[in-house]
């Protein structure tokens, strides 16, 4: 089982190079790969409200051989909750699903701007903080405005920014923003699997040149980005193939050229117009 390297996030916490996607992941079986997952090395497993498997990842956790002190969930804030004191209601409802105490990571899954609630839901995301409800605090899908907003208005930075992050889609400027903010990069659908990525040359031509699979070197660029890549797979071989990227390490000209294959998001899920309820 190789273990997963860490970073300090900006709150001093610490974080995985790669963690665990649940979306889909739900009942019996949802809760036997996400035990799988804990067993082939994973320790960040990244669910929301809107997946409707809380309940599923708390019991995975509570069955799982590892300590549930080594383990971090993650969750998210759906749109229809967003407000301060609904935010605060969402937070609780989701310790009770997933039968904690503290959540490791919460996160705003969308800001949902025309509702222009974000801001506030951020207070209940520091006032849950302070009350022991989370533990560090983030967001999903928030461009740089939006994150510099926060800063303005609260002066709490998120820990992490989860955002759609794949070689179709590198976030060049995003993830330049975060780097000079502190925020850690987390990269949602990391293996970009509405595209034919996993087939493309230089993807390919990198696997041959390591040993390795085009899953394990897509993942392996997001790690050398400097973002969590966090792939969802409900096949305990996959999992622990897309864990076993730390034993290799990509030329800066791999990188490059698969940076390259850039050409936008995979689907509708502009920040700015997304509304996710
Ligand atoms: N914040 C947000 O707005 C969003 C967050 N997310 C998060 O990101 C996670 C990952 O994103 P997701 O959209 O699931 O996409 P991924 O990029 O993780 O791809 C998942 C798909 O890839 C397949 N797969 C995984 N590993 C391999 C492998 N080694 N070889 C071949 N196929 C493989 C899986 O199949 P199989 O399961 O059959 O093995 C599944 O069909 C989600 O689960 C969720 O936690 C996702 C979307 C939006
Ligand atoms: O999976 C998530 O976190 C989402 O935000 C979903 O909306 C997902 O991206 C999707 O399937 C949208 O069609």
């Amino acid at each position: 089982m190789p273990t997963i390297p860490t970073l300090t996030l900006n709150d001093g916490f610490s974080f995985p190079e790669i963690g665990f996607g649940t979306y889909k992941l739900t009942g019996e079986e949802g809760v036997d790969a996400i035990v799988s997952a804990t067993e082939a090395g994973y320790r960040l497993l990244d669910t929301a409200v809107n997946y409707k498997n809380e309940r599923e990842v708390g019991e995975a956790v509570r069955r799982s051989s590892v300590d549930r002190s080594e383990l971090l969930i993650a969750t998210k804030i759906p749109g229809r909750d967003h407000g301060f004191d609904e935010a605060l209601a969402s937070i609780d409802g989701s310790r009770e699903r997933l039968g904690i105490e503290t959540i490791d990571l919460h996160l705003i899954h969308w800001p949902n701007p025309s509702v222009d609630k974000y801001v506030d839901t951020w207070r209940a995301l520091i006032e849950a903080q302070s009350r022991g409800w989370v533990r560090s605090i983030g967001v999903s899908n928030f461009t740089s405005e939006m994150l510099d907003r926060l800063d303005d208005e609260t002066g709490v930075t998120p820990a992490v920014n989860q955002v759609e992050l794949h070689p179709y889609f590198p976030q060049g400027e995003l993830r330049a923003y975060h780097r000079a903010h502190g925020i850690r990069t987390e990269s949602w659908s990391p293996l970009a699997t509405r595209g034919e990525l996993l087939g493309e040359q230089p993807i390919v031509d990198a696997a041959a040149a390591h040993g390795v699979t085009p899953t394990q070197v897509v993942l392996r660029w997001h790690v050398q980005l400097g973002s969590t890549p966090i792939p969802k797979s409900a096949t305990p071989s996959r999992q622990r193939e897309n864990a076993d990227i730390f034993g290799f390490r990509l030329t800066d000209d791999e990188v490059a050229v698969i940076s390259a294959l850039e050409r936008g998001r995979m689907w509708g899920g502009d920040p700015n117009t997304h509304e996710e309820m």
